[in-house]
C-alpha cells in the first residue's frame, strides 16, 4: 500500500500486529462514546480562510518551555512501544528526532531512559502515573533529570483504568518478553498476568495506581524535581485554573484518547474553555483525535500551543520503524503548513480563534 496520509500506517498495522495488540491501541473504554466524539468534534470544524496574504515562507517552528521545536506536532505518551516494534522507544526517539518533535515518554516506556534519550537531541519529556509506591515516581523523576529529560508530565485521569471492553474480552495482558524497564519487575509483575475475561492492564493499575491524588501531592512531586511539571487530562476550566494556581508548568488537554471516562467530551470542545481559564499563565497542550494537518492547525486556531498524537505514531512505528516515524510527523508538518498557506495564515502567531467559523 502507498502511504499518504496518517489513516494508510494504520491499515498497514493492523496487518502487521497480532490482533489483541491491535485491540488495545485502538480500543477505548465502555462504548467508545468519547473515542468516537473526540474524531467527530474535528469533522464539524470549518475554517474562515483569509487572502491576498503573502505565503510564500510557512513558518511551523514553536518554542516550548524555553525549547525549539521544528513543528508544534509531537508524540503523547503511549505505554511499551515494543509490542510493535523491536526497538520500541528508540525507534520512536529516532523519528522524532529527525521531525524536530517532542516526544512524550511513557512512564511505562519498553527502553530505558538512557537508551531514548541517546536516540534524540530533540526534547524528551517523561510522563508519570500517580502510583502508591511513590519512591519509585520520586526515582524516575530523578532519573529523567540525569538523562536530560526536559519536563515531566503527570497523568491526572487515571484515578483508575478506564473499562475497555476489547482487553476484557481479549483477556489482553502485556507479552512478557515486553517489559516496562523503568520500573522494578515487581511492581509491574500483574500487567503480564493474563487471565480469560479480564485486563491485566486494569487489574495492574489497581493494584499500582494511587486514587488518592490531589492538587496538594503535585507540591510534593515539585518538591522532588527541578523539572517542569506539567498535568495531562484536563478537560475542565476549573482544573485549568486549578493547576495553574498549583504551579503546573503546562496543561494537556486530554481525554486520554477516550480510554478513560467513556461520555466525556470531545478534548477539542474542551479546549476553548481551557484556554481562557488559563489566559495564557502556561502552555496549553492537546491531544485527542489529531490525524491530519488540518486537525492540529484546529486546535491550534483554538488556542492549543502545541498539538500531540497517540495512536499514529504506534501505527507509523510497526509499519515503518524510526522512519516511519519520522514520516509520520514530517509529513504531519507538512499538511500543516499547507493548510496555514491554503488560510493566508504563514505564521502559528496568526492561527487565532478567527480562524475557525462559529468562534470568531
Ligand atoms: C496504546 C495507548 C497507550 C497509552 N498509554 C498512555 C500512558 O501510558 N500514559 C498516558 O498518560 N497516556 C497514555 N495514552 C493516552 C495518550 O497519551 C493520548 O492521550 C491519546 O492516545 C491521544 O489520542 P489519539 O490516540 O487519538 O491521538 C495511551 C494511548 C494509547 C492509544
Ligand atoms: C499500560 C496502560 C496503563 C497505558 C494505557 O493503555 C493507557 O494509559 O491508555
Amino acid at each position: 500500500m502507498t502511504v499518504i496520509r496518517t489513516d494508510d500506517y494504520g491499515r498497514v498495522a493492523r496487518e502487521r500486529l497480532p490482533a489483541d495488540v491491535w485491540d488495545f491501541i485502538e480500543g477505548g473504554s465502555g462504548d467508545e462514546l468519547t473515542l468516537a466524539a473526540n474524531a467527530a468534534a474535528f469533522r464539524r470544524a470549518r475554517l474562515r480562510p483569509r487572502v491576498m496574504v503573502d505565503v510564500s515562507t510557512v513558518d511551523t517552528t514553536r518554542t516550548l518551555l524555553g525549547s525549539r521545536l521544528a513543528t508544534p506536532i509531537g508524540i503523547a505518551p503511549t505505554a511499551y512501544h515494543q509490542l510493535v516494534h523491536p526497538d520500541g522507544e528508540v525507534a520512536t526517539a529516532a523519528g522524532a528526532d529527525r521531525a524536530g518533535a517532542l516526544f512524550v515518554v511513557a512512564m511505562f516506556a519498553s527502553r530505558t531512559l538512557k537508551d531514548i534519550a541517546a536516540a534524540s537531541a530533540a526534547p524528551l519529556w517523561l510522563q508519570l502515573y500517580w502510583l502508591r509506591r511513590r519512591d519509585a515516581i520520586a526515582d524516575l523523576a530523578e532519573r529523567a533529570a540525569d538523562a536530560g529529560f526536559a519536563a515531566l508530565v503527570l497523568t491526572a485521569d487515571a484515578p483508575r483504568l478506564g473499562r475497555r471492553l476489547r482487553d476484557v474480552r481479549n483477556g489482553f495482558a502485556v507479552d512478557g518478553r515486553v517489559r516496562a524497564v523503568n520500573l522494578d519487575a515487581a511492581l509491574m509483575a500483574a500487567s503480564h498476568d493474563r487471565r480469560a475475561g479480564a485486563s491485566a492492564l486494569a487489574a495492574h493499575a489497581a493494584q499500582t495506581f494511587d486514587p488518592s491524588l490531589t492538587w496538594a501531592d503535585l507540591a510534593w512531586l515539585r518538591e522532588r524535581s527541578a523539572l517542569p511539571v506539567l498535568i495531562k487530562g484536563i478537560l475542565t476550566g476549573e482544573d485549568a485554573a486549578a493547576a495553574v494556581a498549583h504551579g503546573a508548568a503546562g496543561i494537556i488537554v486530554s481525554n486520554h484518547g477516550g480510554r478513560q471516562l467513556d461520555g466525556a467530551i470531545a478534548a477539542l470542545d474542551a479546549l476553548p474553555e481551557v484556554v481562557d481559564a488559563v489566559a495564557g499563565a502556561c502552555p496549553v497542550l492537546f491531544d485527542g483525535a489529531v490525524r491530519g494537518g488540518r486537525d492540529a492547525l484546529v486546535a491550534l486556531a483554538l488556542g492549543a500551543d502545541a498539538v500531540l498524537v497517540g495512536r499514529p505514531p504506534l501505527w507509523a512505528l510497526a509499519a515503518g520503524g524510526a522512519d516511519g516515524v519520522a514520516d509520520l510527523l514530517t509529513g504531519l508538518t507538512d499538511e500543516l503548513a499547507h493548510d496555514m498557506a491554503l488560510a493566508g495564515r504563514p505564521t502559528l502567531a496568526d492561527v487565532d480563534r478567527r480562524l475557525i467559523w462559529g468562534h470568531s
